[in-house]
């Protein structure tokens, strides 16, 4: 998909929101392990259920490679089935990725053509010739990792190195690199108060905004600093949505708590 189909959508369906299907056999509704495969009946119920109030899922690989090869295989009935009868939707494989040239190519190749996701995270630790790999791929979007949503984010993103703080050198860095339109980034609703500073060094990129929920990031704040007149944002939200209920009514739940968030986006944007 193109960033023009995406900014498309969102106008369209009025909401920028990315639902994150982060699947744990533990939360799910226990009738549901009866199933065949109840990692994908799970998904499907959710992405049936909500799909209207949406514009983007993301899986995070971990929750799938957590159960082998049985998992791999729900990952890869989940996307087929996201790209077959909802191809509007933008797809994200959360799998933080990265490595020396020619191994990046091959987990490009996984995600971008054995799965047919629109875009894969990655992690900038590796440098320019770990992800431009990645960005070669036509019509392909690489998620690179800028300021997380976790505390172990001043770590080391907000050190002061070369007299900049890192994820700043990440940010202005990449800019240079081959098919740098390609990009965007990943930058946590927990840090909203960041996002004026970020917008100044990449003001047109999209953000992947997971922290939304669970984590107790503010959906006004991100929007306040970090909206762009394309809008330039996706916000996740996982847990707070998919396990809104772990009844039988959790699909109907799951579509209530999006609900909230896309009323909350469409007034933004209007
Ligand atoms: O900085 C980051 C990068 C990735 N994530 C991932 O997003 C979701 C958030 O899930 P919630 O349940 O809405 O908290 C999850 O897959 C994380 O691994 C992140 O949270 N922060």
């Amino acid at each position: 998909m193109t960033t023009k189909q995406l900014i498309e959508q969102i106008q369209k369906k009025k909401t920028f929101l990315c639902i994150g299907l982060d699947v744990d056999l533990n939360k799910i509704p226990q009738h549901l392990l009866k199933e065949e495969d109840p990692i994908f009946a799970f998904n499907k119920a959710i992405i049936d259920a909500t799909h209207h109030l949406c514009v983007a899922y993301k899986p995070n690989t971990a929750f799938y490679e957590a159960y082998g090869i049985k998992g791999w295989k729900s990952l890869e009935k989940t996307i087929k089935y996201l790209n077959e009868k909802y191809p509007e939707i933008f797809t994200i494989a959360d799998a933080k990725r990265g490595d020396i040239g020619n191994t990046s190519t091959m987990y490009a190749k996984a995600f971008f053509e054995d799965l047919a996701f629109d875009s894969v995270t990655v992690a900038p630790y590796m440098g320019k010739d770990s992800v431009e790999p990645f960005l070669a791929f036509k019509d392909k979007h690489t998620i690179m990792l800028a300021l997380t949503s976790n505390a172990g984010a001043f770590d080391f993103q907000t050190k002061t190195v070369d007299g900049k703080e890192l994820y700043k050198q990440v940010l202005e860095t990449s800019k240079t690199w081959t098919n740098a339109e390609n990009l965007m980034y990943v930058v946590g609703a927990t840090k909203a108060e960041y996002f004026a500073d970020i917008r100044k060094i990449i003001p047109n990129s999209f953000l992947l905004v997971p922290g939304v929920g669970a984590q107790g990031g503010n959906l006004q704040d991100v929007c306040k600093y970090g909206m762009t007149d394309n809008v330039g944002l996706l916000i996740n939200s996982s847990r707070g949505i998919i396990y809104a209920s772990q009844n039988e009514d959790f699909a109907e739940a799951a579509a209530k708590s999006a609900e909230i968030l896309q009323q909350e986006m469409k007034a933004i944007l209007e």
